[in-house]
């Protein structure tokens, strides 16, 4: 104890000397201070203000304060000048870029990004379960296979789990031994906040080269991922393009039609792709039109897609009937195609029939198109026809007039279509069910240049069906059939050609399943024979034939030679009536036998029989309706006559 009071009896002085220090300089300052302001006062100030001056001055608080702002402001006056200097060093040894997530490039460079081992061995990352494009800019964690066999996927979701690195950090990653920085952000931007996504990229170089290198090998590995696959863009409600999905290219051989009709719009689509200079060189707008119309699930909008597929185009689909769209915004969607694309208007007819032959619940139809793009197996099961068309693609009858929320007219889409923003080099695909009622201007050449009429499955379309469907290897692919096979072949399409021949001499009428603009007649003259021919509706029901999930299993699949589904292919083609059932309702009666084609030649004959029944009864019941509207309109709305009507009917 005593120690401790020596000690403080020592330490004591010394805080005494030190606090007389203290004060002696705060009294220096405040004579400073107090000089200062009569300096001032002696100048200028009234005695009030001075006297208020030297109160505040003598106030230690409020000199620490000044003290501070002081070196606050060096410091600060420091920074800028290093942020200064550094942006000056960036910008002359760095070259900055930036992606717009909007614009395609930015899908490059995430691609490109997804593919470098420091994006996948980030540690400040982004979890999520989307699929961030089917070019897969993300990494997929955990679909390693579990004991029983299936992937590690989330359960609640289904969907494998992935990540990105996060937003707003920056990434060093080295490119051709230059330092290369990468930072990708979000930013609101617009007045509803839209978020955008920014990706800036810094290289340590002042040689575009460099860039340009990078861009084209960004490119290239963009490319190289979408192998085989398509990108699907639909238009924003701000009318901007978007891609919403890539699905696998469609092989075009597996689309059965008609001999000649693949060749003739592959051929023809092509040639126009390489033919700018002979467009420009005449002055003739270098577009093209196709107008495919006929019965419904008889493969317009997957030949399309085959075809997009084969030409290397993305498509854009542009929905006529989407909500908002109005005039001058499908103007706009339509300027902004891009150069070479393939623009998809599906059921073109809709837009200004009000929904003549769609059903009210039926999704829009931008969504409609793109989940028909898309081949879902769901589709593949029911046939297209379980959308409630019947053969004559009329909806289901039942009277009610749907509502679109679309504004656009027919003389607008006529001035998008070949007005002057048109854009040129696109080509154009149209669809419809319902041909006797567009306008002869929408399907005159210049807009519509090739009408390619889609007719109900043929025997010939049946029996390639049949053996696209059950061949071992997939596709019945013609090339590697050995001579014997192409020679066969090549009879059966003369016979099939020859047969429609024959047909046409004796009805006087094309059935070549096809025809050209110049061979078709105008629609407002002649309806087409397909919508008009008393051909029953085509509803593929696969609860109508017997079908157990079991008996779909690969496992139970019978084993059949090339040899004997050929022969098959014919008994089944025998069985199917000529022209009076689509070709997704064939494909929806084999989806029900997916491995045993024998049975679905057993069975085929009693399944036609119960459709054809099935579609008669359906007939009677519109023909029924069709009957008490047509005297409920004649009759003014008179409920009276009404009721006798129904009585009568
Ligand atoms: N000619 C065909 N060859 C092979 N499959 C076909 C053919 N026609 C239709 N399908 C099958 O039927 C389904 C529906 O076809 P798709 O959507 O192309 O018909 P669509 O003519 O566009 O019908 P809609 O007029 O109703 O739009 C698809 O799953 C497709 O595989």
């Amino acid at each position: 104890m005593a120690f401790y009071i020596e000690q403080l009896q020592h330490v004591f002085p010394g805080l005494q000397a030190t606090l007389q220090n203290a004060t002696n300089a705060s009294t220096m300052a405040n004579d400073t201070a107090t000089g200062l302001i009569e300096n001032i006062a002696g100048q200028a100030l009234p005695p009030e203000l001075s006297s208020l001056l030297s109160l505040l001055f003598s106030m230690t608080s409020l000199r620490d304060w000044l003290k501070l702002i002081v070196i606050g402001g060096f410091f600060e006056s420091c920074r800028r000048l290093f942020s200064w200097v550094y942006t000056k060093i960036m910008e002359s040894f760095y070259m900055h870029a930036t992606f717009d997530g909007d614009d395609p490039s930015y899908e490059w460079m995430m691609v490109w990004l997804s593919k470098q081992p420091a994006w996948a061995k980030t540690r400040d990352v982004e979890i999520s379960t989307e699929t961030y494009g089917a070019n897969n800019t993300a990494v997929i964690v955990g679909d390693d296979e579990d004991e029983s066999g299936l992937s590690q996927f989330d359960s609640t979701t289904s969907r494998s789990i992935s990540y990105v690195p996060s937003p707003s950090k920056t990434y060093s990653l080295w490119y051709k031994r230059r330092y290369m920085t990468i930072t990708r952000t979000r930013e609101k931007e617009g007045r509803y906040n839209q978020v955008d996504n920014i990706l800036h990229v810094n290289i340590l170089t002042r040689d575009h080269r460099v860039l340009l290198q990078l861009l084209k090998e960004a490119r290239k590995t963009y490319i190289a991922a979408q192998d085989n696959k398509l990108s699907i863009y639909t238009a924003d409600s701000y009318n901007d393009w978007r891609r919403v999905t890539s699905r696998p290219k469609r092989s075009l051989s597996s689309i059965v039609l008609d001999p000649g009709i693949k060749d003739l719009l592959l051929e023809d689509a092509r040639d126009f792709l390489a033919s700018k200079q002979w467009y420009n060189e005449r002055g003739i707008p270098f577009r093209r039109g196709y107008l495919l119309y006929g019965a419904p699930g008889s493969g317009k909008t997957s030949v399309i897609h085959s075809i997009a597929g084969e030409l290397e185009l993305d498509i854009y689909i542009i929905s006529l009937s989407r909500i908002g769209l109005d005039d001058s915004s499908l103007n706009t969607l339509v300027s902004n195609l891009p150069e070479r694309c393939l623009a998809l208007m599906e059921d073109i007819d809709a837009a200004f029939t009000n929904g003549l032959s769609r059903d009210l619940d039926e999704p829009d139809l931008d969504e409609a198109a793109v989940s028909k793009l898309k081949g879902e197996e769901e589709d593949l099961q029911n046939g297209r026809d379980s959308n409630g068309k019947d053969s004559n693609g009329n909806g289901n009858g039942n009277g009610n007039t749907p509502t679109t929320g679309s504004r656009v007219t027919l003389s607008g889409l006529l001035n998008a279509l070949d007005g002057i923003g048109a854009q040129e080099g696109r080509i154009l695909f149209a669809t419809t069910n319902n041909y006797s009622s567009l306008d002869p201007a929408l399907c005159r050449p210049g807009r519509m240049d090739l009408h390619i009429e889609f007719k109900l499955a043929s025997k010939y379309q049946a029996k390639w069906l049949f053996r696209q469907f059950y061949h071992p290897a997939g596709v019945f692919d013609q090339s590697l059939m050995n001579d014997d096979e192409k020679e066969e072949t090549q009879k059966e399409e003369e016979d099939s050609e020859g047969l429609q021949v024959k047909r046409e001499k004796e009805t006087g009428s094309s059935d070549s399943g096809y025809s050209s603009s110049s061979e078709s007649s105008s629609p407002t003259t002649t309806s087409s024979p397909v919508l008009s021919s008393p051909s029953f509706p085509v509803s593929s029901s696969p609860q109508s034939a017997s079908f157990s999930p079991s008996q779909t299993s690969r496992a139970l699949a019978e084993k059949y030679s090339v040899k004997q589904i050929k022969s098959l292919s014919n008994d089944f083609a025998k069985a199917i009536p000529e022209r009076q059932l689509s070709m997704a309702s064939l494909q929806g009666y084999l989806m029900t036998y997916k491995t045993r084609p024998g049975d679905a030649v057993k069975n085929v004959a009693k399944w036609v029989q119960k459709e054809k029944e099935a579609a008669l009864l359906r007939q009677k019941k519109k023909a029924g309706r069709g009957k008490k509207g047509s005297v409920k309109s004649s009759s003014g709305g008179g409920e009276e006559k009404e009721e006798t009507n129904t009585k009568e009917g």
